[in-house]
């Protein structure tokens, strides 16, 4: 479990994160999203005690990181897949981090087999890593420890479509088995086909926050008919609200309330459907468009 308690960063006048609250539970993955600048990897770092708050206070299974005896047991961070000494092999790296949390050789090997790194990529210098390299290095090192909780910023950065699938199959594997995961991401998608919760920050701010379905559910119904124009307006006069997609009409209203202002209207309905759900990148692009900030790649 993470929680996030009114968690706040100020630079000189700038204030990079204001009042950020949210939980990340054990048994879920939860999408931290937001365009660049939002204020993610800031909150991420406040959460590991990599940053001092401001104000407001993180805690993780229930402790400030900080006062956690042998962090890495419990929680397994990635905050940047750079940051690794390049002068050492992926092995000594792994292996070294071992020894700091006490933990037995062999599971080196371990990790390296779940993060499909060769032990010719294990033997090479981390400097000569591609970006893909560092990030499975990244997780292996989060995972060494069989910690209970994951902070990942941006994993999947520099990973190929296989590595993007593998890593959403062992985020997911690792939340069924009661794992907690807070996972920042700009691969929206990505988010949606992992996250169970979803967190939107935007200008340092939380701008929703709930589980995906519920921030993904539009209410409403959509329709075609043979005169949308005369349609629309009984149901404008009805007090609902209609609007236009690619896909034909949207309605506030319900499909009976539809089917009834088309019979008095005397219009052909063709299509009559509950909404489908305009993706997360809808709701990301609805909630962040204040923001300004547009260059987010699905
Ligand atoms: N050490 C710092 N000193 C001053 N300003 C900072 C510092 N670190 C971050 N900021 C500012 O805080 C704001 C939030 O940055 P942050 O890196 O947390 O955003 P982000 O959502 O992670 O963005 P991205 O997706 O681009 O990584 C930005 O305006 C950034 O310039």
């Amino acid at each position: 479990m993470i929680q996030a308690t009114d968690l706040t960063k100020v630079y000189g006048r700038h204030r990079a994160v204001d009042q950020v609250s949210f939980t990340a539970r054990p048994g879920r993955v939860t999408g931290f999203l937001g365009p660049n600048g939002a204020g993610k990897s800031t909150t991420m770092r406040m959460i590991c005690g990599l940053t001092l708050p401001t104000s407001g206070s993180a805690t993780v299974l229930g402790q400030s990181f900080r006062d956690l005896p042998n962090p890495g047991r419990h929680v397994g961070v990635l905050l940047d897949a750079s940051a690794q000494h390049k002068g050492r092999t992926g092995r000594e790296t792994l292996r070294l981090a071992c020894g700091l949390m006490g933990l037995p050789p062999g599971r080196v090997d371990e990790v390296l087999d779940l993060v499909s790194l060769t032990p010719k990529e294990a033997a090479g210098r981390t400097g000569t890593y591609s970006l893909g390299m560092r990030q499975r290095l990244g997780i292996a090192l989060a995972l060494l420890g069989e910690p209970e909780v994951l902070i990942l910023d941006e994993p999947v950065n520099g990973l190929d479509p296989t590595g993007i699938r593998w890593m959403r199959d062992l985020l997911r594997s690792y939340a069924d088995d009661g794992g907690t995961v807070l996972l920042s991401s700009h691969l929206l998608r990505e988010v949606e086909a992992v996250a169970d919760d979803l967190v939107i920050m935007g200008q340092g701010r939380v701008l929703a926050q709930g589980s995906t379905e519920e921030l993904l559910a539009v209410p409403g119904t959509e329709f075609t008919s043979l005169d949308d124009t005369r349609l629309a307006t009984a149901l404008e006069n009805a007090g609902y609200d209609v609007s236009r997609t690619d896909a034909g009409l949207t309605t506030s209203a319900g499909s009976e309330e539809v089917g009834r202002a088309a019979l008095q209207a005397a219009v052909v309905l063709v299509r009559l459907q509950p909404s489908t759900s305009t993706g997360l990148e809808g709701l990301f692009f609805g909630t962040t468009a204040q923001t300004g900030r547009e260059e987010i790649a699905a």
